[in-house]
């Protein structure tokens, strides 16, 4: 199908909120004076990072019914071949690809996509796996999921973020540890995404005979189980959050709720705020910032997504209905 170079692809990976949006968005706002195709891949049906993205010119593709590492890898393939068939045929232009998966995937079958599919093995090649861990919660995340751990071994460079909120020993510890998954990965402390762009683009680094070396059964193996006990909660609206109740109902949630609640983030309106509110949290840590205006002639409709074990839908779905604001009575309206 290509008659030209193979495309360089990076997969970015790392687990729930560990901070692959804002490396993302770093990377796509630097001028590197290229184009560059991003795959979106989220937990939720409905997604909320294609809304975080910053360099919004950039062709954005998103998946967001599945993870791409399982049910998904079929739209993979064919999202990965529309691309390339488009591209040679002068419809649209980048130089290269990177597929953020979502916080749950495993990156061993996604990487395997580019060696197992003929057609992707031809137009593309990846150059590396990017993997992003969290210096306040990776420890705990190593040691809970399966996910992290083989985000960490398969990487070809290591970043670790939120090295500002965490303690000095702690961060040794995990660096030592990260170390020992992964002696081959080049590992740098990257702040809110902070890394230099030519340590994580071209970096040549995917090595197959090191892969099977630690995954002897790479090429061959398709089955990634999930916990089940892991899912998403989308909550959607119309009208605006009281900033209050909000505050009061979150808090509260996180108390109970906190260790369990892997990820939680949305856009949101709330009274008063003309600003769009972009809403973020991780276990216990969260914050609102906000960040644009909504589109003009358009509905301000809040997209609230919370990721955890055993979520408690009920309760949230009450929680969050009684956080918005009180509808106007009929009889009040026009007067
Ligand atoms: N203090 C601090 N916060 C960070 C850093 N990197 C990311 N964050 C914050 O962590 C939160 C999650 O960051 P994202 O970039 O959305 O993480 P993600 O990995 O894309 O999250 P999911 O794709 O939802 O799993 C956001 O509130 C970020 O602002 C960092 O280095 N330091």
């Amino acid at each position: 199908m290509s008659r030209t170079a193979p495309i360089p692809v990076t997969l970015l990976t790392g687990f729930l909120g560990a901070g692959k949006t804002t490396l993302l968005n770093r990377i796509l706002t630097e001028r590197h004076g290229e184009r560059i195709a991003v795959i979106e891949n989220e937990f939720g049906e409905v997604g909320v990072d294609n809304e975080l993205l910053l360099g919004s010119d950039e062709t954005i593709v998103e998946m967001n019914n599945g993870c791409i590492c399982c049910t998904v890898r079929g739209d993979l393939i064919r999202i990965l071949t529309d691309l390339a068939i488009r591209r040679e045929a002068g419809l649209i232009d980048f130089a290269r690809v990177i597929i953020e998966t979502t916080g749950l995937a495993d990156p061993g079958p996604v990487a395997q996509t580019f060696f197992a599919d003929e057609d992707v093995a031809r137009c593309y090649k990846l150059d590396a796996v990017v993997t992003v861990v969290d210096a306040m919660h990776g420890a705990a995340q190593l040691d809970a999921h399966g996910e992290a751990r083989a985000q960490a071994g398969f990487a070809d460079r290591l970043l670790l973020s939120k090295t500002d909120l965490a303690e000095p020993a702690a961060l040794a510890a995990l660096t030592a540890r990260l170390r020992a998954i992964n002696p081959r990965a080049r590992l740098m402390d990257a702040p809110f995404g902070n890394a230099p762009l030519d340590a994580l683009l071209d970096v040549r680094g995917f090595d197959l005979d090191a892969i099977l070396e630690v995954a002897p059964d790479f090429l061959t193996s398709h089955h990634h189980h999930h916990q089940d006990d892991i899912g998403a909660f989308v909550f959607e609206a119309e009208r605006d959050f009281d900033g209050a109740r909000l505050e009061d109902f979150l808090g509260g949630l996180v108390m109970v709720y906190g260790n369990d609640l892997l990820r939680y983030k949305g856009v949101l309106a709330m009274a008063g705020r003309p600003e769009r509110i972009v809403f973020q949290g991780v276990h216990m840590m969260m914050g609102g910032t906000p960040e644009g205006v909504w589109p003009a002639g358009q509905p301000r409709r809040s997209r609230f997504v919370f990721i955890g074990r055993n979520l408690p839908r009920e309760l949230l779905e009450r929680g969050l209905t009684g956080c918005l604001q009180k509808p106007v009575p009929a009889a009040e309206v026009g007067q």
